[in-house]
């Protein structure tokens, strides 16, 4: 971690990667021994780019191993909490970070890294301490709960340079509208794959689900 961060590359890639992804699944993984058949049945339905959060025993191991016989899958780090998370996310090869906050300690690490890191934010002034320190793409989370796309467009105004992954109450019946606004790069959510699918072990499930998703919203 110790390389010259050119920040611009770093937010320039982090845009690229979640416009590309347009929906990135908040995982939540209990058995290291799903994790490889999990992002498997992910990948096949067309969603590559996963968020892994740091929430239970098993996500470090479990991210390590999809990052190791799931080269298709573009792992990200979610629930990064602390400079530890985050350091935590480089030594496990995660290509992107995300935190539901921005503490400054967490803003400072992130931002003497190359690795991508998405800040959560709710109001006004979280968005402008993570745009001071360079972060102009930022996870508005809850997104439903802290005032919608009503708050989104809100925003639009003072902070026109920002682009968001929202995340939070996201669904399949609401995600298509978050997705219409122009600061929206993609939108996050549990609900692609949610805990009950991966505790039974319904990847054929997890598949379709993915893939009627992906179909829906690519519609023109
Ligand atoms: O764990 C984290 O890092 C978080 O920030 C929280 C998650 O992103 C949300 O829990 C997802 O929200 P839902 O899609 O409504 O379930």
């Amino acid at each position: 971690m110790n390389k010259p961060v050119d920040a611009g590359q770093r937010q320039d890639h982090l845009r690229k990667l979640l416009k590309a992804a347009f929906v990135v699944p908040v995982l939540t993984i209990e058995r290291v021994s799903d994790a490889v058949p999990l992002a498997r049945a992910l990948v096949a339905g067309g969603v590559r780019t996963l968020e892994i959060t740091l929430r239970t025993d098993a996500a470090v191991e479990a991210a390590k191993a999809v990052v190791a016989e799931v080269p298709e899958a573009i792992v990200g780090i979610g629930t990064v909490l602390s400079p530890g998370d985050f350091q935590t996310a480089y030594a496990i090869g995660a290509r992107f970070t995300v935190s539901p906050g921005a503490t400054r300690e967490l803003l400072d690490i992130a931002a003497s890294s190359d690795l991508p890191f998405l800040p959560g934010v709710a109001t006004a002034s979280d968005l402008m301490q993570a745009r001071e320190r360079g972060f102009d793409i930022m996870k508005f989370f809850p997104a439903e709960q802290a005032g919608g796309i009503a708050m989104l467009r809100a925003w639009a105004g003072p902070f026109a340079d920002v682009r968001f992954c929202p995340t939070g109450g996201i669904g399949e019946a609401n995600a298509a509208s978050w997705l219409s606004e122009p600061m929206v790069l993609a939108v996050g959510g549990s609900w692609i794959c949610p805990s009950s699918m991966i505790r039974s072990g319904d990847w054929a499930g997890i598949t379709a689900m993915c893939a009627r998703t992906m179909k829906t919203l690519q519609a023109p």
